[in-house]
């Protein structure tokens, strides 16, 4: 890019994941170039589905303990969410979420549609998160969900009018935003009444 140079990365923690300090010359479009700094978080890419039942004009959605919600102050740190998981090493976003719908939700589906991208928080994530929607049927289901116990995982499967999810978002009970995207999208298509 013309307008950058001189990028140094200045690792800052490398645990569960990479937080670096980025440091950059940024040419202003008044010509002048100046030296900037951003913290970066790197914590791969993610994958996110939203299951829908169109017959039934029903959703299945994932409620679990965030920390970072918690942090926040906001509903005991419990966050109804759609079934979501990060991206493994050299999976592809719809191998990841074919692996998580059946971890995390027990459905084993065969056709799954990405109809979004979305970087969560581009002002301090990497993260990019593959969206898609998929329809769901009893005869999917091949165990209970919950997700992992070796990652200590522990996920509620909810499965609810999709009207209803719709209102959630409304009363402030529905605060993640890839779950909220994915909602809108199927009342925009008008995939569910
Ligand atoms: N030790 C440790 N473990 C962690 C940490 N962060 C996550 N984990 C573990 O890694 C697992 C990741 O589970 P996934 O289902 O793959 O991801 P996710 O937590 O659901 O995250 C999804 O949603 C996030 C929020 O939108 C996305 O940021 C993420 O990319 C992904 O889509 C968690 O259950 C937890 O056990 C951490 O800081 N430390
Ligand atoms: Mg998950």
């Amino acid at each position: 890019m013309q307008n950058l140079r001189n990028i140094k990365h200045v690792n800052l923690s490398n645990d569960w994941a990479k937080l670096d300090r980025i440091d950059y010359d940024y040419k202003f479009k008044n010509g002048e170039w100046k030296r900037l700094s951003r913290e970066t978080y790197n914590r791969g890419n993610g994958a996110a589905i939203l299951l829908y039942n169109s017959k039934k004009g029903t959703v299945i959605l994932t409620k679990q303990f965030r920390m970072p919600v918690y942090e926040n102050n906001e509903l005991e740190g419990m966050s109804i969410e759609v079934c979501a998981g990060a991206i493994d090493g050299n999976e592809s976003p719809i191998e990841t979420i074919l692996r998580e719908t059946e971890e995390e939700v027990g459905y084993e589906i065969d056709n799954a549609k990405q109809v979004l991208t979305a970087y969560t928080s581009p002002g301090a994530l990497t993260e990019k998160m593959y969206l898609f929607v998929a329809q769901y049927s009893e005869e999917m289901k091949v165990n209970n969900g919950g997700g992992l116990e070796s990652e200590d995982e522990e996920i509620e499967v909810i499965e609810l009018p999709f009207l209803d999810a719709i209102k959630m978002i409304e009363s402030g009970e529905i605060i993640d935003a890839k779950s909220i995207m994915l909602l809108q999208y199927l009342q925009i298509h008008k995939l569910l009444d």
